[in-house]
C-alpha cells in the first residue's frame, strides 16, 4: 500500500476469560485491514501471543505490543486519535476530513477501540468519536468498516512479507502453500 503515517489500534481494556477471543480478533482484524500495529492491555499476554504467531505464520510488516498504561498512551499520543464508539459522528460524514488529515500528516494515526463501558476522557481525548452506524454492536466490526473507508479499499490488495504459508484463493476447497514455493521457482 501507498507509505502513509503509521496508523495504530489501541484495544481499551480488556476483560481476563471473557474478552480473549475479541481482544485477539480487533488485533487479527487490525493487522488483515491494514493498520500498522496494535496495542493491547498487559494483561491481555494470550491475545498478543496469537496475533504475534499469526504474524509471524501469515506475514507482515505488522507488530502487536502490550502497554501497561493505556490512558497514558493517548495522553501522550503523538498525533490525532479517532475513538470509535457507537455514539459519535457518523463514519459517512467525517472520513473524509480524517482521511486527508492522515494523508497531511506526518504523525501517526491512533484508532481506540473500547471493550466495556469508556470513561468520558477518552471522548475528550480523541480528535474525532466516529459511530459505525449509531447502533450497538462490535469493536471488531466497527474497527474493519472503519479501516475499509479509511483505506478506501486499497487494504485488500496489500502484499504480504515473511510469511511462512499463503492462502490460494479458489473458488472451492482449501489451499495453503508455503511461501517458499517462490523461491523455489514453483
Ligand atoms: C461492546 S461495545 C461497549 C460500549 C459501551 N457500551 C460504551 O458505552 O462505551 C465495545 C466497543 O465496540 C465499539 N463499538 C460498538 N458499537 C459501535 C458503533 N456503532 N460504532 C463504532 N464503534 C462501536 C466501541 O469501540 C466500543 O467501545
Amino acid at each position: 500500500m501507498q507509505e502513509f503515517p503509521e496508523v495504530a489500534v489501541l484495544r481499551l481494556g480488556h476483560r481476563p476469560g471473557r474478552d480473549e477471543r475479541m481482544t485477539t480478533h480487533v488485533g487479527l482484524t487490525a493487522r488483515a485491514l491494514g493498520a500498522d500495529r496494535a496495542v493491547f492491555p498487559d494483561n491481555a499476554g494470550q491475545s498478543h501471543e496469537t496475533v504475534a504467531d499469526i504474524t509471524d505464520r501469515f506475514g507482515g510488516p505488522f507488530d502487536v505490543e502490550l502497554t501497561a498504561s493505556p490512558k497514558a498512551l493517548i495522553r501522550n499520543w503523538d498525533g490525532r486519535i479517532v475513538h470509535l464508539t457507537m455514539y459519535g459522528e457518523r463514519v459517512q460524514d467525517v472520513e473524509g476530513e480524517i482521511r486527508s488529515a492522515h494523508h497531511d500528516d506526518e504523525d501517526p494515526l491512533l484508532v481506540v477501540v473500547g471493550a466495556e463501558k469508556v470513561s468520558f476522557d477518552v471522548y475528550e481525548a480523541a480528535d474525532w468519536n466516529v459511530g459505525v452506524t449509531n447502533q450497538p454492536h462490535s469493536e471488531v466490526a466497527g474497527l474493519a468498516v472503519f479501516l475499509d473507508r479509511l483505506f478506501e479499499g486499497r487494504e485488500l490488495d496489500r502484499e504480504w512479507v515473511d510469511a511462512d504459508r499463503r492462502v490460494i484463493p479458489m473458488e472451492t476447497g482449501k489451499r495453503v502453500e508455503s511461501a517458499d514455493a517462490d523461491d523455489d521457482g514453483e
